[in-house]
């Protein structure tokens, strides 16, 4: 079961004035001047940047599938190509693409599409690593709606690849979590990768 993060503390949020002392550390320690007039709202600016960014920690994944519905549809519900980004948590800097969300209803039950969306901007705006943000996607899925099988298969290119350090631009990361029918049959596998091509 993935646990939304401080939730034994939930009116917690963003330490602005910690974020802008350390903004203006970070600024000095590059051999910037905090001072200048450029750089005067950066701190605050960054502060507010990563509320934003970083709302993810505040909320808990699970409530986003709050919206449940009876449809005449037991097949595969599928949103691909919901954009999203994140934070690579080796080195704060964005990683970002697509996310391809399937699931398979149990006994007509469904949740309403944005609802997937909405799970996946929940999970990205953490910092993440790929692989975990595509698992936590999936098991909230399978864990809260219950349906016969959950596949989510990410699509991310990452700036700490292309823009620093191996500098290859470009370059993308696939990542693919299944579960229930969609871990035992790699027939449902496939018709999910088809449908991606
Ligand atoms: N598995 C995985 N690795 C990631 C992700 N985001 C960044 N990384 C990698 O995290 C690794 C951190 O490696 P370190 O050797 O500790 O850091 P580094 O010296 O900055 O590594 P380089 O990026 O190779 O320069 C790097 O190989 C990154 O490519 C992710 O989402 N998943
Ligand atoms: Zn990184």
């Amino acid at each position: 079961m993935i646990k939304s993060r401080h939730e034994s503390d939930a009116v917690r949020t963003v330490d602005a004035a910690k974020i802008e002392e350390a903004v203006r550390m970070i600024l000095s320690a590059v051999g910037e001047d905090p001072n200048r007039e450029g750089l005067l709202d950066t701190p605050s600016r960054v502060a507010r940047m990563y509320e934003e960014i970083f709302a993810g920690l505040h909320r808990d994944p699970r409530a986003e599938l709050s919206a449940r519905f009876h449809v005449e549809h037991n097949e595969v519900v599928f949103v691909r190509d919901i954009p999203f980004y994140s934070m690579c948590e080796h080195h704060l800097l964005p990683f970002f693409g697509v996310a391809h969300v399937a699931y398979l209803p149990q006994d007509n039950v469904v949740t309403g599409l944005s609802k997937l969306a909405r799970l996946v901007d929940t999970v990205a705006k953490r910092p993440q690593v790929q692989e975990r943000m595509t698992n936590e996607i999936a098991d909230v899925l399978y864990e809260e709606l219950n349906p016969r099988g959950v596949m989510v298969v990410i699509d991310g290119e990452h700036l700490c690849m292309s823009m620093r350090g191996i500098q290859k631009p470009g370059s993308r990361t696939m990542t693919l979590a299944a579960r229930g029918r969609y871990e035992e049959d790699v027939r449902l596998r496939e018709e999910i990768l088809r449908m991606l091509r």
